[in-house]
């Protein structure tokens, strides 16, 4: 009987004692399709359907016609039945089941009758002797029957009449309460409602037991190699794709905690972003879109490293934190990158869901912001948007549609967009949503991933460090050109002069444009909202300088990490933040929505200041909240370039960066770095700081700091200054102290070659 898991459900479904078989279902037509399973998968094994033993019942029939057939025989239909010698009606009532107890109840009584009637015993023994012999053939069963009133009292006399036993009568006028007191036995009706509880805490430590058990039997299918540590970094996990497969299974047990601690809808995104093909990651997401909270980053390393034999309790020890009821739903979406190791991974998170029984929507491939994009729009009950993909094209196609339609003499050369698709997701995604843009915006993809290797030699990290165009893209003087990263969720424009010079427009000239295009327009509205800039410490020092000296805008700068600046962002009416690699957007408070929607309706309004906020109002729609998103951020620089009527020439020129650096450099452990003043300053190891400051005198607008990087396992080492020759020196100067002080391994770092 063991061995029928491919008919057997779990309980109430299908309840199995030896051959007493139980079949539940929800209808008829259902019931049938089951018994004919059982039929054929016992029939199998050698063994046989009695027709005569098998009969049916309908509880609560609603119309009391049909019949349940087995191989075209009627099967008997009763209105009773007796499982374990509980009998189950088919009114739902349990009023036959009462009697039986309280004849069970006196049949236990006059077998011990000799003692309950004997004068000389006490009343404690007789009640020892009642509550080992006559109670429990009174409960027996009790605890998944719902009595009614009636029922408890027709139990409750039976009892009370049994008090003969204990040599008093009504005429001794003895109270109840005492006759119990004395024989030490409670309440008949109480009994019944503990039984009922004792039941219920079974029924549910059962299930979560079963899905430990599970969770126990599938994780030795993704076993966690030996003495691998991971740490939930920046951006989640990121390593080796095939050191990883544990980690997402795991990742997919979290996910299902979470959604059921905060009784909403997680994202679980499998993607290294940038890093090169072979590796991979994961990160959670939580119900607004955002990056999971801190503790739970917490927890998710404390799980991805837990021995094989350890995991439960880990698990264990996050539910007994976390105070989650595990009974709760969960619900669980994914989504995975175009890596070529990204789909077995997914598989893997898939998995851990499922093993405690949290339900999952895998989106496929898709982008990173687009996952966000589905946990925000499933958790708004989609008042953010519909989540679909086809909903996210058109909910940005039509906003972007909107903000152009006015542009005046919008030439097919000012639509036209070369993109640099990373070989990876974003390239599929651009392709897809090309047909809702109707030609609005043109757009020429390279390196789209029919060929190249995702991230090699392009894409937005590659641009940006390198300072130099991807490679396949064929670049024509001034025009103008972006690169995705591996996942979408950065972007960073460029073009090449009619000199052949490169120019590179970044994250902090992404956040200019479009700070100074809301701050123009708030004041064309006429509203009063506050509009931030929140950057990290890689921003060019020229930028935070034309936003806070010439935009009069306020600029904050966090740790690095989206997660950090998106927290700032909240802080502010409109936040508009982004890190320099390019990854960010723009966050609007429900107080500036709401102000931007009442004028655009206002019928008092002028023309001008409802112009501005219609615009305004478009913006909102165009832009992606809840994270930082290539796809969506380019049609907004398209738009605003667009609106503005700028060039991309023009828009590089509103500052010019200071000649800047950025260089790794690889240590033994790179947590012996620690760092303070929004990772500006390092405070280990001795003296590093120190020799950073002394270094950075030596030349002019100059700055430098280290951090270790929270995606890759190296030091970061960043350096600003007056000219390129100067700042490669005193970045390759600065890598060197790291090396030196830090723990540098390999070979020490050579000076960069101009
Ligand atoms: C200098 C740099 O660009 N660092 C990136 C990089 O983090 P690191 O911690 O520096 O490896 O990846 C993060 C995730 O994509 C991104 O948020 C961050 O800006």
């Amino acid at each position: 009987m063991d061995q029928l898991s491919e008919v057997r459900q779990e309980s109430p479904w299908t309840m199995m004692f030896a051959d007493d078989i139980v079949i539940c279902s929800e209808s008829r037509e259902q019931v049938e399709e089951n018994l004919e399973r059982w039929r054929f998968a016992l029939e199998r094994r050698g063994m046989k359907v009695s027709r005569s033993k098998t009969e049916y019942m309908c509880v609560n029939e609603r119309e009391g016609s049909g019949t349940v057939r087995l191989q075209g025989e009627e099967v008997k239909k009763v209105q009773e039945f007796k499982y374990l010698g509980s009998t189950v009606q088919s009114n739902g009532e349990c009023g036959k089941e009462v009697k039986k107890r309280v004849q069970a109840g006196w049949n236990g009584w006059r077998k011990v009758s000799g003692v309950l009637c004997d004068q000389k015993i006490s009343a404690r023994i007789k009640g020892k002797v009642y509550r080992t012999v006559v109670r429990p053939a009174m409960l027996y069963g009790l605890e998944t029957v719902s009595l009614r009133k009636r029922q408890e009292s027709e139990l409750e006399v039976a009892e009370l009449k049994m008090r003969f036993s204990l040599g008093v009568t009504r005429l001794d006028r003895i109270r109840n309460k005492y006759i119990r007191g004395t024989a030490h036995v409670g309440r008949l009706g109480d009994k019944v409602r503990e039984a009922r509880l004792r039941w219920f805490g079974h029924v549910q430590r059962r299930e979560t037991m079963a899905q430990f058990e599970e969770v126990s039997q599938k994780s030795s299918l993704h076993p966690k190699p030996k003495g691998l540590t991971l740490q939930y970094g920046t951006a989640g996990f990121r390593t080796t794709a095939n050191h990883l497969d544990h980690v997402m299974f795991r990742m997919g047990l979290l996910a299902t905690l979470r959604s059921k601690k905060t009784k909403s809808t997680i994202g679980v995104m499998v993607t290294a972003s940038h890093n090169p093909e072979e590796d991979n990651g994961v990160k959670l997401i939580d119900p607004m879109g955002e990056m999971v909270t801190p503790a739970w980053e917490g927890y998710a390393t404390e799980l991805a490293n837990a021995d094989q034999e350890d995991l439960c309790s880990v698990l264990k020890d996050i539910i007994g934190k976390e105070a989650i009821d595990m009974s709760k739903a969960a619900s669980v979406v994914t989504g995975r990158d175009t890596r070529p190791s990204s789909e077995n991974l997914s598989r893997a998170v898939l998995d851990g869901v499922s093993c405690l029984q949290g339900h999952s929507l895998d989106f496929g491939l898709v982008t990173t912001p687009q996952l966000h994009y589905m946990v925000l729009c499933c958790n708004t009950n989609g008042c953010y948007g519909i989540a679909t993909i086809q909903g996210y094209y058109e909910k940005l196609s039509k906003a972007f549609i909107e903000l152009t339609k006015n542009v005046l003499k919008r030439t097919d050369d000012q639509k036209r967009l070369l993109v640099d698709g990373a070989n990876g997701i974003g390239a599929l995604k651009m392709r897809e949503m090309e047909v809702f843009l109707k030609s609005e915006l043109q757009v020429e993809l390279f390196n789209d991933g029919s060929s190249g290797k995702l991230n090699y030699l392009c894409g937005a990290d590659h641009v940006k460090v390198q300072q130099k165009p991807p490679q396949g893209m064929d670049m024509r003087p001034g025009q103008r050109c972006c690169s995705f990263d591996g996942d979408a969720d950065r972007i960073i424009y460029y073009y090449n002069d009619s000199a052949g010079h490169f120019h590179l427009l970044d994250g902090d000239k992404i956040a200019t444009l479009i700070s100074t295009y809301l701050k123009e327009l708030l004041t064309q509205a006429g509203l009063n909202l506050q509009v931030a800039v929140v950057q990290t410490a890689y921003a060019n020092g020229s930028s935070t300088q034309y936003l806070e000296n010439v935009m009069k805008v306020t600029v904050c700068c966090t740790k690095t990490g989206v997660k950090h600046l998106h927290h700032a962002a909240q802080e502010f009416d409109i936040g508009v933040y982004f890190e320099a690699n390019g990854h960010g957007t723009v966050l609007f408070s429900k107080k500036a929505e709401k102000q931007i929607q009442l004028l655009a309706k206002d019928p008092n309004a002028s023309d001008d200041k409802k112009h501005a906020a219609k615009l305004l109002e478009n913006t909102v729609n165009l832009i992606n909240q809840a994270t930082g998103d290539a796809i969506s951020d380019m049609l907004i620089i398209e738009a605003v370039l667009a609106i503005r009527g700028m060039t991309v020439q023009d828009w590089d020129g509103i500052y010019t960066d200071l000649p800047n650096r950025q260089l790794k450099v690889k240590v033994a452990d790179r947590r012996v770095i620690d760092t303070t003043d929004a990772e500006r300053k390092a405070v280990t190891p001795a003296g590093l700081q120190d020799s950073i400051d002394a270094l950075v005198k030596k030349y002019k607008q100059a700055r430098a700091f280290v951090r270790p990087s929270g995606t890759e396992d190296v030091v970061r080492v960043y350096a600003e200054a007056d000219t390129q020759e100067s700042v490669d020196a005193l970045a390759h100067q600065v890598s060197l102290a790291v090396y030196r002080l830090a723990g540098g391994v390999g070979e020490e770092p050579k000076p960069l070659k101009c």
